[in-house]
């Protein structure tokens, strides 16, 4: 039997195994098995994925982050909160603003901090990428997709795409309660326009500074939050005109809410919560 340490967080129910790789030693090939291994609620320890913690050449810290089917993503937002606040907890960083490195570039995050405990964090996602080519999409790889027409299930949706650095679609609601989420969800993620899939979120717009938000991510289902996700409805709630860029909007998702702001330079900020819930030893083969 083999080993290693780990740590159980979340960011707003957005669950994530996390295992420090300053420390430990994972072989590369049982990566993808672990995360749906762990991720199991009855014979693993109950997540959404897996992520490591591992030493950077371009940051004090890199996240790499795997979904509970064993797929890899690219980017994380609330693990972004949960590994700021790990790094900074265990001294893996000295300073309270410091950059962390994903598979789609640097952020930096700021930690907000009451004693020596993280309980807020800030990231500077960067900025969005809205050229189909960049999504990725299959159509013209120079235009955006905001409220474009989709099919889907025989039926036509109006539609934004934006990546975070991973692929999101946009669906508007009239009731967040009502939205197809676990019907409509598994379709568009794996649809071939979209040829690594694509996270999928339902917005309704509350008023100019508010939404409400559901997901369904691409390697995971049903999650409590996404941080990316939200991130993405943002950009295109301030594109389809329902939010004003420049300004804080308030996202709540079904775990609680996300601050967001989508600045007049271009970048997205988002502000949220991180916990801890619990450390252990996980066995396996
Ligand atoms: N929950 C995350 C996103 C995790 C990765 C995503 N499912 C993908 O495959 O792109 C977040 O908080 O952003």
């Amino acid at each position: 039997m083999k080993t290693f340490q780990f740590t159980k967080m979340h960011g707003l129910g957005n669950s994530y195994i996390y295992v420090n790789m300053f420390e430990e030693q994972i072989e590369e090939s049982k990566l993808s098995h672990l995360a749906i291994q762990v991720s199991n609620v009855h014979t693993g320890i109950g997540s959404d994925g897996l992520i490591l913690i591992c030493p950077s050449e371009k940051a004090p810290v890199k996240m790499r982050i795997f979904n509970n089917d064993g797929s890899e993503g690219k980017n994380c937002g609330n693990g972004l909160r949960c590994v700021a606040k790990y790094a900074y907890e265990h001294n893996l960083v000295k300073e309270r603003k410091f950059m962390i490195e994903t598979l789609s570039g640097l952020v930096e995050a700021e930690v907000h901090v009451k004693g020596n405990i993280v309980h807020n964090v800030t990231i500077d996602m960067g900025y969005p990428r809205l050229q189909k080519k960049e999504i990725p999409m299959l159509g013209n790889p120079e235009e955006y997709t905001i409220s474009e027409k989709m099919e889907f299930n025989g039926q036509l949706y109006d539609v934004t795409t934006v990546s975070m650095g991973n692929p999101h679609i946009i669906f508007y609601v009239r009731n967040i309660e009502e939205a197809p989420v676990t019907t409509l969800g598994p379709i568009v993620e794996k649809d071939q326009r979209f040829p690594e899939g694509v996270n999928v979120e339902f917005v309704e717009v509350v008023n100019e500074q508010e939404i409400h938000f559901r997901v369904w991510e691409r390697g995971s289902g049903v999650t409590q939050a996404c941080g990316t996700g939200a991130c993405a409805a943002v950009v295109a709630s301030v594109l389809n005109n329902h939010t004003k860029r420049g300004k804080e909007t308030v996202v709540h998702l079904a775990g609680g809410d996300l601050i967001i702001n989508w600045t007049e330079d271009g970048r997205v900020f988002m502000t949220g919560p991180a916990e801890t819930v619990c450390t252990g030893t996980y066995y396996y083969e």
